[in-house]
Order: structure tokens, then sequence, then C-alpha cells
């Protein structure tokens, strides 16, 4: 396929994003006209690697999951560059769309329905037996039509697969994402995506992260609340019964406890069922809103569902959550960087 790199549109810690024109397609053949280009060069040429190989599996027919049209290597200035072509989100990632508010929340309406999609995608790829493991706004990608989907595999796994990444102490993805059995044991699967999937729905409501962290302030301290205790992020009282409830089921500790995405598609929040035929006009424009089949009444607990198995990570248990939290502290080689003014840990 021939194309252009056209601007950038996103940064991320292992890829530069542009947008991407392959005229000579004219939106006729295999591939658009426009798409998003996440390119590479050596160092995050296993990140791109993974997030194909994971989209591949992952297949077509999830509508939430960002399409990948294939990949290429290119040399740019000297410099062999790889290349992973994606569907291209006109509106950016929900992050961004976050901080063009100024600090103001998304209303609950068009929260439910974000939330709505993006449990449609996890349900996925959980189905499909993996594990997102690195879902925040920056990661949530929106599209013109008011679409969103799940986006950026670079750190997705197999559930149960110890990877060179999660050998000894390490942790993944973004602190203020991550949960209690991340933090404690090292543990990543599909539960980790559900409690960080809380965290990206308090976000979006309140416009604030899930946990209230000064920048400056000391990052121990907020491993310890996640990991040790019965801390949970603060709910917003401003969120309706049914919010809060959905919230509740999303910050259990106990992973195995924690909802599935596959119940919280059954809460309330999102399984809603508009009395009119499923059009909604939101910020601008006409939403086609997908609804579960059955929206009876919520099961109140795991136990209510009947074929539900709880999936455990099968990571190795390290240390007490209090030895590893200080063996965090205490680790002389982690890969620290830093992406809007907060700590990324590789
Ligand atoms: N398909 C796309 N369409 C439009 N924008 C995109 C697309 N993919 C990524 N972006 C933009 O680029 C940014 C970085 O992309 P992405 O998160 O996939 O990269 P990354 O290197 O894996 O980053 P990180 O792991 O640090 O989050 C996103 O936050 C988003 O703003």
């Amino acid at each position: 396929m021939e194309w252009i790199r056209g601007e950038t549109i996103g940064y991320g810690t292992f890829s530069t994003v542009s947008l991407a024109s392959s005229p000579s397609n004219n939106g006729s053949g295999a591939f658009p006209t426009f798409m998003a280009v996440k390119s590479a060069d050596s160092y995050g040429a296993a990140s791109l690697e993974n997030e194909k190989a994971v989209l591949d599996k992952l297949g077509y027919e999830c509508d939430e999951i960002v399409r990948c049209f294939g990949d290429d290597r290119t040399v740019e200035n000297g410099e062999e560059m790889h290349n992973l072509f994606l569907e291209y989100a006109s509106r950016g990632s929900l992050e961004s769309y976050l901080k063009k508010l100024g600090g103001e929340g998304l209303p609950e309406s068009t929260v439910r329905r974000h939330t709505g999609s993006v449990l449609r995608g996890l349900r996925h790829i959980h189905a499909n037996g993996f594990a997102h493991c690195d879902l925040k706004l920056g990661n949530i990608l929106l599209f013109g039509d008011g679409a969103v989907k799940i986006a950026d595999f670079g750190l997705a796994k197999r559930v149960g697969e110890v990877t060179a990444l999660n050998e000894g102490v390490q942790i993944r993805g973004t602190p203020l994402y991550m949960a209690p059995e991340a933090v404690n044991d090292n543990e990543y699967g599909s539960e980790g995506d559900v409690w960080a999937l809380g965290c990206a729905v308090v976000e979006m409501f309140s416009g604030k992260t899930a946990w209230s962290f000064k920048e400056g302030s000391n990052f121990m301290s907020l491993l310890i609340r996640i990991g040790v205790g019965d801390e949970v992020p603060l709910i917003p009282e401003e969120l309706s019964e049914q919010g809060r409830d959905f919230l509740t089921k999303c910050f259990v500790k106990d992973p195995k406890k924690r909802w599935t995405a596959e119940m919280l598609l059954h809460h309330p929040f999102v399984a809603v069922d508009l009395d009119h035929d499923g059009l909604v006009e939101e910020e601008g424009f006409v939403v086609n809103l997908k609804t579960e089949k059955e929206v009876s009444t919520s099961p109140r607990c795991p136990f209510e569902f009947p074929d539900w198995v709880s999936v455990s990570s099968g990571s190795q248990t390290i240390d007490s959550p209090e030895e590893r939290v200080t063996s965090l502290a205490a680790d002389s080689t982690p890969d620290w960087s830093v992406t809007n003014s907060w700590v990324t840990v590789r």
C-alpha cells in the first residue's frame, strides 16, 4: 500500500501517531483513504508487534475495538520505523476531549453511553482470553459519529500468561488506574480492566482523576492507598444512584468478587431502555443508541449470575502487600516516564 504521512495527532510512550492518507485507495479497497498510523522506532517495535497480534486475534466483529488495517516498515531520516495502520478517530481520545472542557465532566447520559460501549469492547477482549492492561481515557477514542472504541493494545496480554513484563516486581500501565491486585500481587487480568473502567467512569463524569493526588506528592503513598486497606476511589455524589451502584461493583478490592464486564452490561446504569427508538441528540449530533436485549432487574451480587465463572489471571503472588509496595519503592531499575504530568511505569 502506498501512503503519505500527514500531521501528528498524538504521542504515546512508545510511539507517535500521525494521520496517514492513501489516495490510491480512494476509500474503495481494503483500506480507507484516511487512517491513523502509529509509528515507533526499534525501542517501541515490540509494543506495536504485540498490538497487531492482539488486534488480529480480536478480529473485526466488535465495533467497540479500533480496527487495524495492517503494518509496514519505512526508513525515515536514516531510521527504520515500524508502522501500524489503524482506524482514524477524528475526535481524538476521551482524555484530550475532556481537557478541552477545562476540568468539566461529561453529562451522565453521555457517560452511560460511553461506558456501555467500552464494556462491550471489554467483553469481547475478555471472551477471547485477553486483558487490555492499560485502559484509561487516553486509550478510548472518539469518532465523528459519537462512537467510542478501545485502542492501544501495546500492553494487552493473554489472561494467565506470565510475560517478561510481569516477572518479578514490575508494574505496567498507569498507576492511577491500577487495581489493588496489580499493586499487591503483580496480577494483571480481566478484573483489572474492570477496576480501570471504574476509574475512567469517575473521570469522565467529574473531569477529575478517580484518586485525588496532588502533583508532586508522594507516589508511593498512592500505591499504598490502592493496595493496602479498604479505601477505594471517591464516588461522585452528583452521580445518580444507579451510577454510584455501578461504581461500587467496579471498585471491589477482591478481584474474585469484582463484577465482570459481562455482568456489568446487565447493570441498569448501562442497560438503558429508552422508551423511544433509541436515538438521542447529544453534543450536536444524533447518536444511535445500542441497548442490551434484556434490561430487566439488575443482579445485585455476583452469585445472581448462574453461569458466572471467576477468571483468575494466574500470576504469581510475590510478597505481602506491604512488602511489595516497599519493594516497588526500593526497586532500583524501574523505567519511569512522564506523560501528561503523570508518571507511567513500564
Ligand atoms: N486511531 C487513532 N485515531 C486518532 N488518534 C489516535 C489513534 N490512536 C492513537 N491516537 C492518539 O495518539 C495518542 C497515543 O496513542 P497510543 O496511546 O495508542 O500510543 P502509545 O505509544 O501506546 O501510548 P501509551 O501507551 O503511552 O498510552 C492517543 O492518546 C490518541 O490521542
